[in-house]
C-alpha cells in the first residue's frame, strides 16, 4: 500500500463525458485543443452537435475564469463548415487576435477566450493526430491503457463541481492490490505487470455506465461512480473484491489468484473537496487492510 494523494486539478468539467479508456475517440470532423491555460492540452471534439464554451457548469467546455461570460461563445457545424459566434461576452472573443461577432472556423484558427486560447483543427490534419498522440501521453496509463492518476483526478475535480452545483452523490474507490510486493519478490517484476493488466481489464470489463477506472499508483487503482452514494458504491465494490478473487490469472503471470482491499467515500458535507474524498476513501483503505485485506470498508 502506498502513500498518497493531494493533489487538486482544475476545478473544470465537460458535459460530454469522456467514454471509458480513452477520451472522446470517436471520429468526429473536428477538434479543439488547449494552447493556453488551464486543462492544457486537452482536446474538445467539435462534431455535430453545438459546443458552448463559457463559465457556467452547463457548458461543453467550462472556462473557469472571471473575465470569461458565463456563455461565452458557440461553435457549431453548417454544411459548408464550422462557425464561432460571440454570445454577447463582456470582454469579447478573439479569433487570431481579433474580436468577432460571427466567424467561419478555418483549420489552425486561434480563439481567445480570457487567457485560454483553443485551436481548431480539422480531425484529420497531421498535427490534430499529433495532439490526440500528445494528450493520450499525458492522459493514459501506459502499462493499462487506463487513465493515469493526473487525469483521473481531473476529471474527479469536475465531477465533484457538478455534484456540488447539483447536490448529487458521488462515490470513489480506492482499490488495493494486496500483498503485491511479495508476488514482485517472488515471481518477478514482469509478472506483476501481468497481474496488474489481467486486474485492469478485470476492473474495466466490471466498470459499467459513467463508472470511470483509472490506475492511480503502482498497484493502486480508483473508480469514480457519478451520482451513486455510498450505499451502492459498497455493494459494486463488493462484487469488484469478490471478482477479482475469484479471477484465474492463468499461467502466464506465475500466481493464479489475488486479491484487493477497497476503500469507499461519498462525497458530502465532511468530504467536500477531492483532497478530502481522496483522504475518507483511503482512510477505509487503511481500515480495510488492518482488517485482514481482501474486503471492502466503507465511510460512514
Ligand atoms: N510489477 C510492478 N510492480 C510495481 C509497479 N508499481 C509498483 N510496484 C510494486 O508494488 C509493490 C507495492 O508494495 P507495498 O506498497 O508494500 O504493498 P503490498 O505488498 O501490496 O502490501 P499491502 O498493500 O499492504 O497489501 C512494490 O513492490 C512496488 O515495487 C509496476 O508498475 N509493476
Amino acid at each position: 500500500m502506498t502513500s498518497r494523494h493531494n493533489d487538486s486539478s482544475t476545478t473544470q468539467r465537460r458535459t460530454i463525458r469522456p467514454a471509458r479508456g480513452f477520451e472522446a475517440r470517436s471520429g468526429s470532423a473536428a477538434c479543439l485543443v488547449v494552447l493556453q491555460g488551464q486543462r492544457l492540452g486537452q482536446r474538445i471534439d467539435v462534431g455535430e452537435q453545438v459546443v458552448t464554451l463559457g463559465r457556467a457548469p452547463e457548458c461543453d467546455f467550462q472556462i473557469m475564469e472571471r473575465s470569461v461570460s458565463r456563455q461565452h461563445a458557440r461553435i457549431w457545424k453548417e454544411p459548408n463548415g464550422y462557425r464561432i459566434k460571440d454570445l454577447d461576452s463582456t470582454n469579447k472573443t478573439l479569433l487570431n487576435d481579433q474580436p468577432i461577432i460571427e466567424a467561419e472556423l478555418k483549420d489552425g484558427d486561434h480563439i481567445s477566450i480570457g487567457s485560454c486560447v483553443l485551436k481548431f483543427m480539422e480531425r484529420s490534419s497531421v498535427e490534430a493526430r499529433y495532439h490526440d498522440e500528445i494528450y493520450q501521453l499525458a492522459t493514459m496509463d501506459p502499462l493499462t491503457g487506463l487513465y493515469n492518476r493526473r487525469h483521473f483526478l481531473e476529471l474527479l475535480e469536475r465531477e465533484l463541481a457538478r455534484s456540488a452545483s447539483h447536490r448529487r452523490a458521488l462515490s470513489l474507490l480506492i482499490i488495493d492490490l494486496d500483498h503485491f510486493k511479495s508476488i514482485n519478490d517472488r515471481y518477478g517484476h514482469p509478472a506483476g505487470d501481468v497481474v496488474l493488466k489481467q486486474v485492469a481489464v478485470a476492473l474495466q470489463a466490471l466498470a459499467h455506465g459513467e463508472i470511470l477506472v483509472a490506475r492511480i499508483g503502482g498497484e493502486e487503482f480508483a473508480a469514480m461512480l457519478p451520482e451513486q452514494g455510498v450505499a451502492d458504491a459498497g455493494a459494486f465494490a463488493q462484487r469488484l473484491c469478490d471478482s477479482i478473487a475469484a479471477l484465474d490469472l492463468g499461467e502466464q503471470a506465475g500466481v493464479r489468484n489475488v486479491t484487493v482491499s477497497i476503500g469507499v467515500a461519498g462525497w458530502n458535507a465532511d468530504a467536500a473537496t477531492v483532497a478530502d474524498l481522496l483522504r475518507a476513501a483511503d482512510a477505509e483503505l487503511y481500515r480495510a487492510k488492518q482488517g485482514g485485506r481482501n474486503r471492502v470498508c466503507i465511510a460512514a
